[in-house]
């Protein structure tokens, strides 16, 4: 790594150049170039190093032929931690090292250049590849923090307390387990936590263990070497290197094999991944958010998940409460989706009639239920006004409280299989892409063709 000896100027940028040859060029008292600063790396060890003490966010990778594979697989792998660092690769040997990795130059590299250096033109294209990465960046906090922004919390002392403790736990660094029914908004939390903390400009990867075929979810995780088996044609980084200096969000945890437990029960542990036929482990620090829809301790009980890994993960734990629990946050909800999802130069309001309809059903959905009913209701209504029909919700009738009860879990029922029959239709049977519809895991979507009794 290279010592800076000159003074630094405020208008000085960092480059990594990522040098594996021997070539003396780009060093800072030769360059002439004022506004960048070039950091040598000649290994990868020492380009994550730069990378995490420098702000980087121009790369260049000098090509020739006798590293041109090692610095394509380090471009590849820097890439994947840090995906805001755009590279301009620099050929040492001539055009023809271009046709050798023209199949994959575009995936990596914005531009390129030969040596000699034409110092006018490197300066230009570096300006022009620093402002694209900036933007990169700046588009990328801008869709994570708004989407966490979009978190309406509503007024009831349930949900004003979780975002006491959201806000409380989103500046430690510890682990978080969020436990919640389905469509509570525990992705949604978790995007918020991430977006507080001190990682929120890493990246946030999540991670549906429910979604994910048993055979896919191993190297989804941990990644794979090519040739580790059939088919792996080419190295993949798992999903847990990509979270390297952010947050890593397994959704439904507890949907997980008992043998990929023991792996992640390991990573938690030692901090370290071993891709799949790799023979070396890769350190990976991030901040782990689990959620579980399901009770892990019965979970344990059944035999479904270790009770280590369960001490584990469970070290500050969150409810989000389902939305019958505060229904009075209702209007308030309702409201907020119908403003999310109302098409410009259009304007509706909910009947009373529907406000009450609304406040009187369970939501078995809880709020992904509600912005779909919503959702479903602009479309179906004839006017301005959303009525309960639009919801396709009905006034609950008044009879005595025990009828009440009854009536609420068949009507729920019969919604949820009206809606799996519908998407079930609409998608030819495909239920991957009907709970995709849906909105739900195909593991909650099964779940739910089992409690309706839904014959396929
Ligand atoms: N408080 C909220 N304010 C606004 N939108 C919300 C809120 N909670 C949930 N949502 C919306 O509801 C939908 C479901 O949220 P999310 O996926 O976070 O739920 P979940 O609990 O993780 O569900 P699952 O357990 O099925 O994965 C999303 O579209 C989300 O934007």
């Amino acid at each position: 790594m290279s010592k800076r000896n000159t003074t630094t100027t405020h208008m000085e940028r960092d480059v990594l150049v990522l040098n594996f040859t021997d070539e003396t060029c780009l060093n800072d008292s030769r360059t002439n170039l004022p506004n960048w600063h070039f950091i040598h790396a000649n290994s990868l060890d020492c380009a994550y190093k730069i990378l995490e003490q420098h702000s980087c966010y121009v790369a260049i990778a000098l090509v020739g032929h006798s590293h041109q594979q090692a610095v394509l697989k380090a471009v590849k792998q820097l890439s994947a931690s840090q995906d805001s660092l755009l590279w301009l690769a620099l050929f040492r040997d001539g055009d023809n090292l271009l046709d050798n990795i023209s199949y994959c130059f575009t995936d990596y590299f914005l531009d390129y250049h030969h040596l000699p250096v034409d110092w006018a033109r490197l300066d230009h294209t570096l300006g022009h590849i620093y402002g694209m990465a900036q933007l990169k960046l700046r588009s990328k906090l801008g869709t994570a923090a708004s989407k966490a922004n979009s978190i309406c919390f509503g007024e009831s002392k349930e949900m004003q307390q979780l975002k006491e403790t959201l806000d409380k736990v989103a500046c430690t660094d510890e682990t978080i387990l969020i436990g919640g029914e389905t469509g509570t908004g525990k992705g949604l939390c978790a995007q918020y936590i991430h977006s507080l903390s001190p990682r929120r400009n890493g990246p946030f990867i999540t991670v549906n263990c429910g979604a994910l075929p048993p055979t896919l979810i191993h190297s989804e995780l941990f990644g794979h070497e090519k040739g580790a088996f059939t088919g792996a044609n080419k190295q993949y980084i798992g999903r847990i290197e990509r979270a390297h200096k952010g947050t890593l969000f397994l959704d439904e945890i507890g949907d997980l094999s008992l043998e990929l437990q023991i792996n992640l029960l390991h990573f938690l542990e030692e901090n370290y991944i071993e891709r799949i036929g790799g023979n070396q482990t890769t350190e990976v620090d991030c901040r782990i958010i689990f959620a579980t829809h399901v009770n892990l301790e019965n979970a344990i009980e059944e035999g479904l998940f270790r009770e280590d890994l369960y001490y584990r993960i469970n070290i500050i734990q969150l409810e989000i409460p389902s939305l019958r629990n505060h229904i009075n946050d209702i209007p308030l909800l309702a409201n907020d989706c119908l403003t999310k999802l109302t098409p410009p130069n259009h304007q509706f309001s909910f009947s009373d009639q529907a406000l009450e309809a609304m406040e009187a059903y369970s939501w078995p959905g809880n709020i992904r239920e509600l912005k779909n009913r919503i959702q479903r209701a602009i479309i179906m209504c004839e006017s301005d006004i959303i009525t309960e029909q639009d919801l396709g919700i009905s006034l609950p009738k008044k009879t005595d409280s025990s009828s009440d009860v009854i009536d609420l879990v068949k009507h729920r029922s019969e919604i949820d299989t009206e809606l799996i029959l519908a998407a079930i239709r609409n998608n030819g049977y495909n239920i991957s892409a009907a709970a995709r519809e849906l909105n739900i895991s195909r593991t909650t979507f099964y779940r739910l063709i089992k409690k309706c009794k839904i014959k396929l």
